[in-house]
Formats: C-alpha cells, sequence, structure tokens
C-alpha cells in the first residue's frame, strides 16, 4: 500500500465536497494517462454523497468514464434494492456517459448469482481488455462503504467470500443483510486498485471505523480492503471519526 489518508470534515455536505475534488482529479489523471477512467460504485449510501456536486461538476470527461459495480444484489435493475438503480438515479441519469460503459449485472441472471457473477467478471475482462486468469482487473478507482458489521462491498464477516483469492467476482446466496442473493468484487480484485475510497458519514458506524483503521480488526472484511500499490482513503465526517486517533486533515490536497 502507498498510504492510508484519512480526511474528516464537519459535515456530510463537506465530505461530499471533498469527493467531488477527489473524483475529478482522479478522472483527470487517469484520463491523461491512459485515456479513460474506470471506476466502481459501491450502492447503500455512497451515491448520493458522491454525485451531490459531482453531477454538476462541467470539467470533468464523463464521456471517458467506464462504470462498474463492486457488488450488486441481485435484483431487476429497476428495483429499489438495485445498486445500479440507485447510481443511475443520482448519478447516471444527470451526466454524459455512454449507456454502453456502464458494466452492470446481466438482467437475465439475477436468479442465478453464480451465473451472475461469472458473467460480470466476463463483462469486466471485455470492458478493460484483460484476460481474467492471467491479467486481473485494475479499476482506477473503487468507492466503498462500510455496514455496522464491518462488511464491505458484499463481503461479510464470519462468510467465506471473504477469503477468495482466485476469483474476481463471486457470490453469495446468505446475505444477512437482505436481499441474500448478491455478487461481489473480492479482496484481491480491491487491493490491485489504483485507489480506493472509503466513504462513511452520519456516526452510527464510528465505532466500526475505529476497529478497521485504528485496530485493523481482521475480524471484519473491510480491514482487509489494503491497496497493494494503490493509495487507500477514507472519507468521513467528524461523527464518524470521532475515536480515531489517526491524523485526519478537513481537507483534500490535489
Ligand atoms: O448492502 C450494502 O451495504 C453497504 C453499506 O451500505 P450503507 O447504506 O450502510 O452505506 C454498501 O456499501 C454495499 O454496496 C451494499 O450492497
Amino acid at each position: 500500500m502507498q498510504q492510508t489518508k484519512v480526511h474528516s470534515f464537519p459535515s456530510a455536505d463537506q465530505v461530499a465536497q471533498a469527493l467531488n475534488a477527489f473524483l475529478a482529479h482522479a478522472s483527470a489523471e487517469a484520463i491523461k494517462q491512459h485515456g479513460r477512467f474506470t471506476v466502481a460504485f459501491s450502492g447503500g449510501s455512497l451515491p448520493a454523497t458522491v454525485a451531490k456536486y459531482l453531477k454538476d461538476n462541467k470539467s470533468v470527461d464523463f464521456a471517458k468514464w467506464f462504470v462498474f459495480f463492486s457488488d450488486e444484489r441481485c435484483v431487476p435493475l429497476d428495483d429499489p434494492e438495485s445498486n445500479f438503480k440507485l447510481v443511475k438515479d443520482e448519478l447516471l441519469s444527470h451526466v454524459p456517459i455512454p449507456d454502453s460503459q456502464v458494466i452492470r449485472i446481466s438482467e437475465a441472471l439475477v436468479s442465478d448469482s453464480k451465473r451472475a457473477a461469472e458473467d460480470y467478471d466476463l463483462q469486466i475482462a471485455k470492458a478493460l481488455g484483460c484476460d481474467v486468469v492471467n491479467q486481473p482487473p485494475v479499476f482506477d478507482c473503487i468507492l466503498l462503504g462500510i455496514g455496522p458489521d464491518g462488511h464491505t462491498c458484499s463481503l461479510f464477516p464470519g462468510h467465506p467470500e471473504v477469503q477468495e483469492r482466485s476469483k474476481w467476482v463471486t457470490f453469495i446466496n446468505d446475505s444477512p443483510k437482505p436481499p441474500a442473493s448478491r455478487i461481489t468484487l473480492t479482496i484481491p480484485v480491491l487491493n490491485r486498485a489504483r485507489s480506493v475510497a472509503f466513504v462513511v458519514t452520519g456516526g452510527s458506524k464510528c465505532d466500526t471505523v475505529k476497529a478497521i483503521v485504528d485496530g485493523r480488526d481482521m475480524s471484519l472484511p473491510a480491514a482487509h480492503v489494503a491497496p497493494s500499490e494503490g493509495d487507500l482513503y477514507w472519507f468521513l465526517d467528524d461523527a464518524t471519526a470521532k475515536y480515531l486517533t489517526v491524523n485526519k486533515p478537513a481537507e483534500f490536497k490535489l
């Protein structure tokens, strides 16, 4: 891992402003270096925070974005539980990302999570032009949330998917948080990204964030996220970061 950078801001609104600056910068750098920006979104509370200012940022070249999902619930794409629908409603419907560059779960396979995961793996390989066996995917940025139980993506404490090291996308049919069937990126993929950013606001997960960031409690799946080459960011509000003893500047510097 290059560096862990923890930022804590007085309000969730300021977290959204910092994320806007962070993603505009990460996007511009990636496009300068290799002509596109590949970014994976989580669901839950994250898309609204990420999109709040970003959706109106005219400096971002959204036409060169390729959007993926760090996890997805196995439900139809218009279901309120769908992470794709969340990201679409918050961001994709407001910015000019070509639909063909939004790599989503195959709706025809949502009743079979194993096949949906295999298919998503192939879709990622095709979109990124990599060989899934020999060239595992390297995303420019992966945006992650956490649950109060320390889950991230659909990697839940005590579940075998957390230990998956050979597949890049796997599936779960007994998620403790509904819906039960999901697909998810695995730890090796998260740890090959050029940058990973956790976004947590609201205060209710302050103990969990403390256990992950300060405690490195490996019983919590989010503590396994440690990009080998990339940087790891935490974008927090003060209510969530209140127990952290690490340095946590309230600014994001380019
Ligand atoms: O089920 C999920 O939960 C996590 C956390 O969601 P939040 O609403 O507590 O922020 C989310 O990151 C993940 O993508 C989602 O599928």
